[in-house]
């Protein structure tokens, strides 16, 4: 067994593992940067990248299927699967070769390769090669796919997204699980791309959205396009050649059965702290096994480990990988002279079309008792001028403000360009802007902004009314 003894150990190379590192360093500290699996992250590797490569694929042919609207005519399309996964493939190389030049950059020294577990609070065994004794520790081994246990070792067409982008050629069918992010960005690609696709949900969710309103008219936009079947369950799965037979049942129905080349399961990813020795830390945990940290800090308890990224399940987006990790690292550095570091607008947007966007406070958080009572403005994109004009008129944006100080709090939506207008009303809603002020702001016009605006001038009326005075759980908020 070789020996190491560092002032920080790092578990995990990805993007918070690296973020980490970077920081840990600038403190002079002695890091070593440990990884089990490839390098080149989950982002670029399996993740963000090759997703929305995939993605801009669907959405040229889908902009063909579209032109008609239009009056243009395009003629006959042929999607060429080879090519479309080569060039997925080719780019996603691509942005894989920067951050393994990254990897390079560092020092051999700090490297270490291997599974790591803790032995206790500051021990790690990696593999069966090597000990390593650190003064802190920070986890930041991201997260795996979920797989629920009707789909569990059926063979080799059930499959998880990581698998997509090892593809050659476009699949002709597809059954995905899940209406989550993944599923529902993955399966309308597949779908645009000309793949057989059907989507089942064991509930009625869709994406990252929590508000009602918003929730059935992106349910009902969605299920326009794609062939989607809510409240379903997966009864079983079994391989059949090349093919897997999956039986499903709808609520109140009987049970179908339907034939896919893959079945992509896309129920969730579980945080990778249940294989790591957690339990010798003798940290707390919370009910899903996570140690319980602080979201300012990154710091587990008041003890010298620290967590940032997926592994963590606060909000598993690459942006707060790296934030969260920078965090972690520079307290890790500096331990015990821990402090907060800063944490932004919660920002979430899913690459469907329409674009899915929420930020801020969430309509649920919002709802929770004890918060104060919010006024709700909204807006449908159906009318508004420049989505018709580019006949992408379909969705729905809903904003909320605090009554009283007037202050805007956050948004859900499903509608176009949902990624811009994300940043546009995260940005007010960081700068702790009033709903006034945001008024106060320039608009031109033809824009999709002024549908923004619509919702704005909306809420301003909804809080110039009166704040209602009875306190009850099921009024929906802002009536
Ligand atoms: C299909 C898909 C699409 C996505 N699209 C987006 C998007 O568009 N926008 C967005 O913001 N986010 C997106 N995400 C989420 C984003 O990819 C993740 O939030 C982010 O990559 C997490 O980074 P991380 O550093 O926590 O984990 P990772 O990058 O997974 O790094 C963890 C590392 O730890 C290693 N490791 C684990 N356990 C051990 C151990 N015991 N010992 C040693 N090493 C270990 C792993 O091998 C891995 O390299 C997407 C995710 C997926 C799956
Ligand atoms: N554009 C982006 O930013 C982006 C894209 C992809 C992934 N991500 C990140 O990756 C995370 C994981 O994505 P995801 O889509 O796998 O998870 P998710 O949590 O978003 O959705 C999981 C889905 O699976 C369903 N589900 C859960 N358990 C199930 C079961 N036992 N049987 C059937 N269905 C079940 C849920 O009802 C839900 O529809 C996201 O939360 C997000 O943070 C982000």
């Amino acid at each position: 067994m070789k020996e190491f003894h560092v002032d920080v150990a790092v578990i995990g190379t990805g993007t918070a593992g690296m973020s980490a590192y970077r920081a840990a360093h600038a403190h002079g500290k002695r890091v070593l940067l440990i990884e089990g699996g490839p390098y080149g992250t989950t982002c670029a590797r399996v993740g963000c990248m090759p997703s929305k490569l995939l993605i801009a694929a669907a959405e040229a042919a889908h902009m063909l299927a579209a032109a008609p609207g239009f009056g243009v005519h395009p003629g006959a399309v042929r999607i060429d699967g080879k090519a479309v996964m080569a060039r997925v493939r080719s780019e996603r190389d691509r942005f894989v070769g920067f951050v393994l030049e990254s990897v390079d950059g560092f020092p051999e020294a700090d490297k270490l390769r291997g599974h790591a577990r803790f032995t206790g609070p500051n021990t790690l065994q990696v593999d069966e090669h090597s000990l390593v004794t650190a003064a802190r520790v920070v986890i930041a081994t991201g997260s795996r796919p979920a797989i629920p246990p009707a789909l569990a070792d059926v063979g080799p067409g059930v499959i998880v997204s990581d698998d997509v982008f090892d593809w050659t050629d476009l699949p002709t069918s597809v059954a995905v699980v899940g209406t989550g992010v993944i599923g529902l960005e993955l399966g309308q690609a597949l779908h645009r791309l000309g793949v057989r696709v059907s989507v089942f949900a064991r509930s009625g969710s869709v994406a990252q959205i929590s508000d009602p309103e918003v929730l059935h008219v992106a349910a009902k936009t969605l299920a326009e396009e794609l062939d989607l079947h809510f409240q379903t369950e997966i009864v079983s799965a079994r391989q059949d050649g090349a093919e897997v037979l999956l039986t499903t049942r709808a609520a109140g129905a009987d049970a179908r059965e339907e034939r896919f080349q893959f079945v992509l399961v896309a129920a969730g990813r579980t945080p990778n702290v249940d294989r790591i020795g957690i339990e010798t830390t003798g940290l707390a945990l919370d009910a899903k096994g996570i140690p319980v940290f602080n979201s300012r800090t990154m710091q587990c308890g008041a003890s010298h480990i620290f967590i940032a990224g997926d592994a963590d399940n606060e909000r598993p987006l690459l942006p707060e990988a790296s934030d969260q990790g920078r965090i972690a690292g520079d307290n890790a550095g500096r331990y015990p002279d821990v402090r907060p570091g800063l944490r932004r607008t919660p920002l979430a947007i899913a690459f469907t079309e329409p674009q899915i966007g929420t930020l801020g406070a969430s309509y649920r958080e919002l709802c929770e008792t004890g918060k104060p009572k919010f006024a709700v403005g909204q807006v449908s994109f159906v009318n508004q001028g420049r989505s018709r004009v580019m006949l992408q008129n379909r969705g729905m944006l809903r904003v909320y403000a605090e009554y009283g100080t007037r202050r805007f709090l956050g948004a859900e939506m499903i509608g176009p360009r949902a990624e811009n207008l994300g940043h546009l009303l995260s940005w007010a809603c960081q700068a702790r802007l009033t709903v006034d002020q945001m008024l106060d702001m320039p608009f031109y016009h033809p824009v999709i902004e002024e549908g923004v605006r619509t919702a704005l001038r909306d809420l301003s009326g909804e809080l110039d009314k009166a704040q209602p005075e009875e306190d009850c759980e099921d009024c929906p908020p802002g009536v």
